[in-house]
């Protein structure tokens, strides 16, 4: 399912007293002040005007997973299970790079949403070329994305689902990335295309012809070789003719707050759109490629909090020396 761009959910994933010990120490490190406000960044306003707060995602993340902190023994538990889901997916998804192993590399965290509080839509990788100067300068980046929900008995009307924006189709092919090139939309609805960019910066967008595990011949929808403009990008507009209505973008302006300008966006749930809600059950685990999957977190109306232990499996960026030094 992960790689024709569905989500995987898996309910009783954790062993309820596991999934209680990882609940009660998310719970005594948030007593102890060790989270922080964390919602999707603008890069329209700077990193202190974002103003994030209690409504938005508040998390624990860096080098406290493996911090003598809490309850350490259950987070590393927790982690050795993580560890062979990672190992069983390098093999399953042939991304064979997710199994290497790096400091800070695969990132492990947990989040908590207060009531009230909620996540616009979003995704969890992009591009190299469409984040900046500094797209291209990690060694790895984000390639599946995992959740693991703590909330006993947790029930719908409290809010807080978890809404997936998956296609309505299976993809044609493999997702996420072809070649080492990252996708960016989609052609016909369901066949991922993915944008390359050579050395000196120049990018062609493509496809890749027939289906199966996209073996088949490229397909350049480009009707030339192009430079990727500053945010917000609109790829459509470097299409051939012949392409131009059968193309749709992953991320655009319109859909991700991100791009944004002055104000945050207005938070939009885009349930007219084909989407899979996941309730945040305790035990559950969801799985999707952190490339094509936009999802978003509806208003926690409990007056609870819902947590969750979450993440991401890294595979190995493109290591092409793109830019000639100096440029
Ligand atoms: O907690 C969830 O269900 C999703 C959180 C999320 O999308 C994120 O932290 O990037
Ligand atoms: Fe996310």
């Amino acid at each position: 399912a992960i790689e024709r761009g569905q989500i995987h959910v898996e309910p009783g994933f954790l062993p309820p007293p596991l999934v209680r010990s990882l609940r009660e120490d998310a719970m005594s490190l948030f007593e102890a002040g060790l989270f922080s406000p964390d919602g999707l960044t603008n890069t329209a306003v700077g990193r202190s005007q974002q103003g994030f707060d209690r409504r938005d995602r508040q998390t624990f993340r860096g080098d406290g997973w493996s911090s003598a902190t809490g309850d350490q023994a259950a987070r590393l538990q927790f982690a050795a299970r993580m560890r062979s889901l990672r190992e069983e997916l390098a093999e399953g998804l042939g991304r064979p790079t997710l199994a290497s192993e790096g400091e800070r590399r695969h990132e492990m965290t947990y989040n908590w949403y207060e009531a009230g509080a909620k996540l616009g839509r979003h995704l969890d990788e992009h591009h190299e070329e469409t984040k900046g100067t500094k797209g291209w300068l990690r060694p790895s980046r984000r390639s599946v994305t995992w959740l693991v929900y703590l909330n006993e008995q947790w029930e719908a009307a409290e809010g807080g689902a978890l809404r997936t924006f998956p296609r309505p189709q299976p993809s044609s092919q493999a997702v996420g990335s072809d070649a080492g090139n990252l996708q960016v939309g989609w052609l016909d609805a369901s066949r991922p295309v993915f944008l390359e960019t050579r050395e000196g910066g120049l990018s062609t967008l493509y496809c890749r012809a027939g289906g199966g595990g996209g073996g088949g011949r490229r397909e350049a929808l480009s009707a030339a070789a192009f430079e990727v403009p500053r945010q917000p990008v609109d790829f459509g507009a470097f299409l051939a003719a012949e392409y131009g209505s059968r193309f749709e973008q992953i991320s655009t302006s319109r859909l991700d707050p991100r791009f944004a300008t002055g104000t945050p966006a207005e938070f939009t749930e885009f349930g007219e759109l084909h989407h899979v809600d996941v309730l945040p059950a305790a035990g559950t685990l969801v799985l999707f490629d952190s490339v094509s999957l936009p999802h978003l977190v509806r208003e926690v109306t409990s007056t609870r909090p819902r947590v969750a232990a979450t993440g991401w499996f890294h595979e190995d960026s493109l290591a092409v020396p793109l830019f000639p030094v100096g440029s």
